[in-house]
């Protein structure tokens, strides 16, 4: 292995290979020693399969998972295209990028220019992010395929959990990509993963105490945040959730369910992000909050040519909205919700669940105790959760997409409640997490 300064990486300029001689093979591991620094090691794994292996059914779609974070920044790009172009050219199968840091991902999002070869026009799917339960995330996507190469400092490598070396290559059973996935990361021993533990370690869950807390923290005097700027970006974040998921071809017609509290005010706010995205909101608000924020709020949706449906205690209104919509975003009770469901909010849950029509919910499906989860028949089901701030105890179970939004966490707060978040992609208001049956442990805290 050539030892490198550390202003170059030196990256043999293998070609793919065309013959069916050579087996599996290491093609690329390249250390930097830097000389102020304490020496750190490179090693990229590269595996080389046959091609009259690589395409047999067998192992068809294999997928690799390359672990960035083991290598110097200055030349993680280098040795992602390198990867890159080595996989694809050789085997032509799916990637995943394990814990590429933003700065990687965003200057070299899609598109590979591949060090001393072309570039290959090959799907990629980066994983931009750090944190383990992405990493089980995306890994769902490519479940049924599967194999990780892997590659760590200090010319230690440490396998996932049933790989052993030489082997270099393995495949998961469609159900334990995930686990697999996990178990890597567990299993790794990364010399100085204990500088990474926040990196590491999984997204936090809040009780309903710890959301209000938090809510008040971010609003304190040390947060500096006003509830117009957190209401704005919660508000953007349900919008964008939908309209992720439910396109405004096929569903136009969206009825925003808003409550009396601070989450209707959420919702408010989608509404009119709705409206600008071209859909047609509805807001049915029984019970108007009585703040200055909520008029202010209902106002810009009128403005919007926004219907606003008169409030009311019968859900006579309700019951012809829901005849008339596409979709329904549920911003009725958020992590204040205390049950049991009081009117007229009793008589209402069970017509928008009996709607048949798709449920977005904003932080928790309204009905579902905060802490607990869902305990309740009154309670939503809904298809699509977004969190805000980070999700609540009570929705670890939620079986449908699950997002989480309310961008506005500074880093400060993060640590301070070792939140652990995912990384939003680029400038996105939202970041998807794992399903329910495909993440792994999460803190309980
Ligand atoms: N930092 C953040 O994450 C932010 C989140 N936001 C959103 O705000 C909500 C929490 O807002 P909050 O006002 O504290 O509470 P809720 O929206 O959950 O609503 C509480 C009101 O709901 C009524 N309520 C409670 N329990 C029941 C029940 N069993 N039956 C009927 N009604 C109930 C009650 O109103 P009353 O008028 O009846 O007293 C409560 O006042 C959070 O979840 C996010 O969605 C912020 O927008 C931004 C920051
Ligand atoms: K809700």
């Amino acid at each position: 292995m050539p030892a490198l300064n550390n202003a170059q990486i030196a990256l043999p300029a293998v070609r793919p290979r065309t013959s069916a001689a050579a087996s599996i093979h290491y093609v690329s591991s390249a250390f930097i020693s830097a000389p102020t620094v304490h020496v750190s090691v490179l090693l990229v794994f590269i595996c080389m399969l046959r091609r009259a292996w690589i395409r047999t059914p067998k192992i068809r779609n294999l997928a690799a998972i390359v672990d960035f974070s083991v290598l110097p920044l200055g030349h993680q790009q280098d040795v992602r295209n390198y990867a890159a172009w080595q996989l694809f050219s050789m085997a032509r199968h799916r990637l995943v990028f394990h814990r590429v840091p933003a700065c990687i991902a965003t200057a070299c999002p899609l598109t590979l220019k591949p060090v001393g070869g072309a570039s290959p026009d090959l799907p990629i799917r980066t994983l931009n992010t750090v944190d383990n339960t992405s990493t089980s995330h995306q890994a769902s996507c490519f479940s049924g395929y599967g194999a990780i190469l892997g590659g760590y400092p200090g010319g230690r490598i440490s396998w996932p959990a049933g790989v052993s070396r030489g082997t270099s290559a393995f495949r998961m059973p469609p159900t334990t990509s995930l686990r697999g996935a996990h178990c890597w990361s567990r299993h790794t021993r990364v010399p100085w993963r204990k500088q990474q533990t926040n990196t590491m370690a999984a997204m936090r869950y809040l009780n309903a105490k710890l959301a209000q807390q938090i809510d008040e923290e971010l609003m304190s005097a040390a947060g500096a945040f006003s509830l117009d700027q957190l209401m704005e970006l919660a508000g953007l974040a349900c919008a964008q959730t939908l309209a992720t998921v439910y396109n405004k071809e096929k569903y136009p017609r969206v009825l925003v369910c808003c409550g009396p509290g601070n989450q209707g005010g959420d919702g408010l706010v989608a509404a009119r992000h709705l409206g600008m995205f071209g859909y047609k909101p509805t807001i049915w608000m029984p019970k108007p909050g009585s703040k200055d924020i909520y008029k202010r709020l209902q106002q810009q949706c009128t403005n919007m040519k926004i219907q606003i449906l008169e409030p009311s205690q019968d859900t006579q209104s309700l019951r012809t909205a829901l005849t008339s919509s596409d979709v329904i975003l549920d911003a009725i009770f958020g992590f204040s919700f205390k049950p049991p469901v009081r009117a007229p909010f009793d008589a209402a849950l069970p017509l928008i669940a009996q709607s048949g029509l798709p449920i977005v919910s904003v932080d928790v499906p309204s009905g579902w105790n905060v802490d607990l989860g869902k305990v309740d028949d009154l309670a939503l089901n809904p298809d699509v959760l977004v969190s805000l701030t980070a999700p609540k105890e009570g929705v670890r179970q939620f079986k449908g997409r699950h997002f989480l939004g309310g961008r506005f966490v500074p880093k400060t707060l993060e640590e301070k409640f070792q939140l652990n978040l995912p990384e939003y992609p680029g400038i996105s208001q939202i970041v998807e997490l794992p399903r329910a049956d495909e993440s792994g442990d999460s803190q309980k805290l």
